[in-house]
């Protein structure tokens, strides 16, 4: 893999039920780059990323993320690769029953932290999303737009190299989305490439940056400001 590259697609297609789905594509994620994925319902967007995460192998081709052949690793392997991703999706929710502090705590708990470390590192990611304030609380006593703020601190916990964000601004009214762009935008400036997969153009036109589509199985690249 590039030195200069976080994830590698090499010639990657995948189908199922003889429906090609993603159709031989190539893609490279700088290291410390911001990228849309975008394109329509069924497009192929969320098998775009669970190839990523090591949740589908492709039929042909080869993954890289990180230092990890996805495509080759074995089953042991997998949880350390996830661990070098942030991952923000709709369906990765905050558990209900359980404090900000111990939601964020939750995930530096499971990967065998000392509890010194694991306070502090929860304050510090609380700190970077702005809501130190609100670790007390539970997370229906949010709005919306913290609570995806709080989702996105337990996804920095780990100190990830590669942010996988799914829809982070879906549901959210425009002030809120603003918030997690900016929240967005100063993480990769910290260093770390973000891949962003939305439906909302109004947020990639405001916040223009690499925009790839997938249609018909194909991967190319469009000007955000054209959408
Ligand atoms: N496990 C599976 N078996 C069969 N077909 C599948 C499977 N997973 C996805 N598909 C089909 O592959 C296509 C691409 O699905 P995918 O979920 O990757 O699209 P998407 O772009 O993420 O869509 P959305 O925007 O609605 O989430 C869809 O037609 C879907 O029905």
């Amino acid at each position: 893999m590039s030195q200069h590259s976080v994830i590698e697609f090499n010639n990657v297609s995948v189908t199922y039920d003889y429906r090609t789905v993603l159709d031989n594509i190539s893609f490279q994620l700088g290291n410390g780059e911001f990228s849309y994925l975008i394109g329509q319902t069924g497009a192929g967007k969320s098998s775009f990323l669970r190839l990523i995460y090591r949740d589908l192998v492709p039929d042909t081709g080869t993954v890289r993320v990180a230092d990890f052949d996805v495509t080759s690793i074995s089953k042991k392997q997998i949880p350390y690769l996830r661990r070098r991703l942030g991952i923000v999706f709709q369906d990765f929710q905050l558990l209900p029953d359980r404090t900000v502090y111990e939601n964020v705590a939750f995930s530096l708990k499971v990967t065998g932290n000392k509890k010194s470390y694991i306070k502090q590192r929860v304050l510090e990611v609380l700190g970077m999303v702005g809501l130190s304030h609100k670790r007390k609380s539970m997370p229906e006593d949010l709005s919306g737009g913290e609570q995806q703020r709080v989702v996105i601190a337990r996804s920095l916990a780990n100190e990830p190299r590669i942010m996988l964000a799914d829809e982070p601004t879906g549901n959210l009214d425009p002030k809120a989305s603003a918030s997690i762009m900016k929240l967005l935008e100063k993480i990769n400036h910290r260093g770390m490439a973000v891949l962003m997969v939305t439906h909302d153009y109004d947020t990639v036109k405001q916040y223009p940056y690499r925009t790839l589509k997938l249609e018909n199985g194909r991967l190319s690249e469009v000007d955000p400001r054209q959408l």
